[in-house]
């Protein structure tokens, strides 16, 4: 009871004590110390207050100023050429759903409804077949309607930026029955444009990491390459976080579907036809690499990059791609690497790159095209399963006849296909500078005398394929430096 009545004297004791304390005079200014301790309070509130503010107005002040950027057209006016659409400001739900979308059946196999059959792709290169080879071969006109040929840049510019509210008009809200395919780099929807133009919408994945500026100009370096042999890009999106491509709709698939997709007992892809797809592949690469400044190295030449008209001209796409992508994103990393089966030994090794890599890959991209065989293909016995391992043993081996796809009907000339597997091994030769450029290639492939220079041949001359199997090094004849004015055009990289 003592020792409760203790305490509570005690407490009642304290508590006076900082009463007594609370209002006793400080030195500061003689105000008591509770008016100090308020004071105090105040000048904290006050002090968060101001920095609260600061920070707000700092933030409306970005965001007006980037409002006024975009508006007046700074994003989308990369040069004087690319003329701004409109700009729609709309959550971009419908393409967040890309990756969802399953692969329509034209990617693997050409879209029945869309599908020609190869009749009907036959009789129209039978109509028309004559008159490219007559020197017209300046490529089928494109979307719009334009000759590739007398594509001049000064007169239309390379293309235009699109806003994000078009592309979704022109695909049907990126809808899954529009979509063509799907890539490392996203996924491709058929969109047909308000003038009736049909384009190719490649809707970037993952481009997060992608600067604008950068984005913009390295797609503007992309959309001056014009040539008739590579898919040319006619515009972009670049709204918010979205980044997109649009090309040219090429209207005959891929040439991987032409030549594995469908297997049936005569592929319509007949032995000409296939060199003039090998043809119009290297003239493209040949100019990426040898018309330009700076040169493009592909890295990822394969037979699903190579789009066919249905003149059977080749386009090359996807070139600048691995540029454009792939200093920021991981998920370019493999993309980088090119792909499995076609990249070069000394590249897969060390990751050294330059245009020698896109040229093994070529000569991989011609052995698929001569034998039908795809360059790495498990289903095969151990010793077929790897394209250019068994392509050379068989070459060495005297059995290049041997080595021509089943599905061709009828079969080329000895001339021809010594001429078509020459090409192959002096493409994959290990030594990367015996390696020749896509221009000579271009030639050695249309040289009626390649590699028969002369009417007596010396034995050694009669043996130059085996030696070449085995060897794989050897000279390239003397060839003009850059394929022919009809088939590079004037650089406009710069
Ligand atoms: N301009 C185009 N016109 C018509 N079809 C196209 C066009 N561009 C791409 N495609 C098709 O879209 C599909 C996906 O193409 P994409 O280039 O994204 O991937 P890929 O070449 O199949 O694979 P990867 O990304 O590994 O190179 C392919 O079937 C391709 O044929």
């Amino acid at each position: 009871m003592s020792d409760s009545g203790n305490s509570s004297g005690e407490n009642q004791g304290s508590v006076s004590s900082i009463s007594h304390k609370l209002t006793s005079k400080t030195p500061f200014l003689s105000l008591k110390l509770y008016a100090v301790i308020a004071i105090l309070v105040l000048c904290v509130l006050a002090t968060f207050l101001l920095i609260f503010l600061c920070v707000r107005t700092n933030r409306i002040s970005r965001k007006r100023k980037m409002r006024v950027k975009h508006s007046s057209g700074s994003i989308p006016l990369v040069t004087k050429d690319i003329v701004e659409i409109k700009a729609a400001d709309r959550p971009a739900e419908n393409c967040v759903k890309k990756k969802e979308v399953k692969i329509v059946e034209h990617n693997k196999g050409l879209k029945k409804e869309e599908a020609h059959t190869p009749r009907d792709v036959i009789d129209e290169e039978e109509k028309e077949f004559g008159d490219v080879e007559k020197g017209k071969s300046s490529g089928g006109s494109d979307v719009s309607g334009r000759s590739d040929a007398s594509v001049e840049p000064q007169n239309i510019g390379w293309g235009r930026w699109y806003g994000l509210r078009e592309l979704e008009m022109a695909t049907r809200g990126f809808a899954d029955e529009n979509v063509i395919g799907e890539g490392g780099y996203g996924v491709v929807y058929k969109g047909v444009l308000q003038d009736g133009s049909v384009v190719a919408v490649k809707n970037l994945l993952n481009n997060k990491g992608q600067a604008e500026k950068e984005f913009k100009v390295e797609v503007e370096a992309i959309g001056k390459v014009r040539h008739k042999n590579l898919v040319g890009l006619i515009g972009y999106c670049a709204e918010g976080a979205q980044r997109m491509l649009v090309y040219e709709y090429i209207d005959n698939g891929n040439l991987e579907q032409w030549l594995h997709g469908d297997v049936r007992p005569v592929s319509p892809l007949t032995w000409d036809i296939r060199m003039r797809i090998a043809i119009g592949t290297a003239k493209g690469l040949a100019y990426l690499h040898e018309g330009l400044e700076p040169k493009v190295v592909h890295r990822d030449v394969k037979s699903s990059n190579i789009l066919l008209d249905r003149k059977w001209n080749a386009k090359v796409s996807d070139f600048g791609l691995a540029k454009l992508l792939g200093s920021e994103a991981s998920y370019v990393t493999t993309r980088v690497m090119g792909t499995f089966g076609y990249v070069s030994p000394e590249y897969a090794s060390t990751g050294m790159l330059n245009e020698g890599s896109d040229v093994y890959s070529f000569g991989v991209l011609l052995m698929e095209i001569i034998t039908g065989r795809s360059p790495i293909d498990y289903s095969r016995p151990a010793g077929e399963m790897n394209l250019v391992d068994w392509f050379k043993g068989m070459v060495a081996n005297r059995r290049g006849e041997e080595v021509v796809d089943p599905l061709i009907e009828v079969q080329p000339s000895p001339r021809a296909l010594k001429r078509a597997l020459l090409v192959c091994l002096r493409c994959i030769d290990m030594d990367v500078v015996k390696r020749p450029k896509m221009g000579q290639i271009v030639h050695m492939l249309e040289a009626d005398d390649f590699p028969f220079r002369t009417e007596h041949r010396s034995a050694k001359d009669k043996d130059s394929l085996q030696s070449n199997a085995t060897t794989v090094s050897t000279r390239v004849p003397n060839q003009p430096k850059q394929s022919r004015e009809d088939d590079v055009e004037r650089p406009r990289w710069r």
